[in-house]
């Protein structure tokens, strides 16, 4: 199971200076599904994205996309994950047209393959009829649904998504985590999905990775990450890996 999963973490470490930010974090992405990268304040979720988007070197061997790894083979990698950050970065005067273009032929996607795949990632995202209008004119779940089409016009197999509902009201954000979670099914895509909001995760269907002060407290699916935390919910769950009371921590990682 977890050599053929999309994402593959295996005992990576990361310190910015003295400060340990990941130590010896392991677990896997499969196809198909969402798996939900929990953690409060400070865990650790962004460097693990940072280092798995390429943006920070990882030490060879500790990061695997599709057989690729992030260290030696990285533009391998890239090519097939596709990213949503944290911060949008689209640009706000060109329409949803030219936003998903201008990253197509970033990939070097010949244009006939670049129009067929913008009117399916549109329309799979419920974006039919919005392409020639300038994203400075959509609301805050729309732009980021834009996001999730670029990310995926180079057809990536491992999807990040770098807590992709941050400052959108509750429907909205509700929608956007259904779209993932059909794109996920219906496409056979790995999702990893960093966020701190419970309430994201879909407890049928995905798996969970609890991360606090840089090291994984729980993995598995919603019942095995509940069995390891001994509570009836994930929220009581989440409290005990993560509150005052959790396991002590190594002195680099406090
Ligand atoms: N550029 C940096 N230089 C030094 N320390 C950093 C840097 N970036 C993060 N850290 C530290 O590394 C640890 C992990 O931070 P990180 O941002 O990865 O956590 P996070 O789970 O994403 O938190 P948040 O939910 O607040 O974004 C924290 O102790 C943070 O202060």
């Amino acid at each position: 199971m977890t050599d053929s999963a999309a994402l593959v973490i295996r005992g990576l470490s990361f310190s910015y200076g003295p400060r340990a930010a990941l130590e010896d974090v392991s677990f896997h992405v499969p196809a198909g599904g969402v798996t939900a990268l929990l953690g409060p304040n400070g865990a650790g979720k962004s460097t693990l994205m940072t280092l798995t988007a390429g943006l920070l070197k990882p030490p060879p061997g500790t990061i695997t996309v599709l057989g690729h790894d992030m260290a030696a083979a990285p533009r391998k990698a890239l090519a097939r994950t596709g990213i949503v950050f944290q911060q949008p970065t689209l640009d706000l005067d060109l329409t949803v047209a030219q936003n998903l273009r201008v990253f197509a032929s970033l990939h070097g996607l010949p244009r006939k393959v670049t129009e067929a795949r913008m009117a399916e990632e549109l329309e799979r995202l419920d974006l039919t009829g919005r392409a020639t209008e300038k994203v400075r004119a959509l609301n805050g779940g729309h732009r980021r649904r834009v996001e999730i089409a670029r990310a995926l016009m180079h057809k990536p197999d491992l999807l990040l998504l770098d807590e992709a509902t941050v400052g959108l009201d509750v429907p909205t954000r509700k929608a956007l985590v259904a779209h993932v979670h059909a794109l996920a099914r219906d496409t056979g895509l790995a999702v990893l999905w960093t966020t701190h909001l419970i309430d994201e995760v879909d407890p049928a269907t995905d798996r969970v990775v609890v991360l606090h002060k840089a090291r994984v407290r729980a993995e598995g699916a919603v019942s095995d990450v509940l069995k390891q935390a001994g509570a009836e919910d994930l929220a009581t769950a989440f409290d005990r890996l993560t509150g005052p009371d959790a396991a002590p921590l190594t002195e680099a990682a406090q």
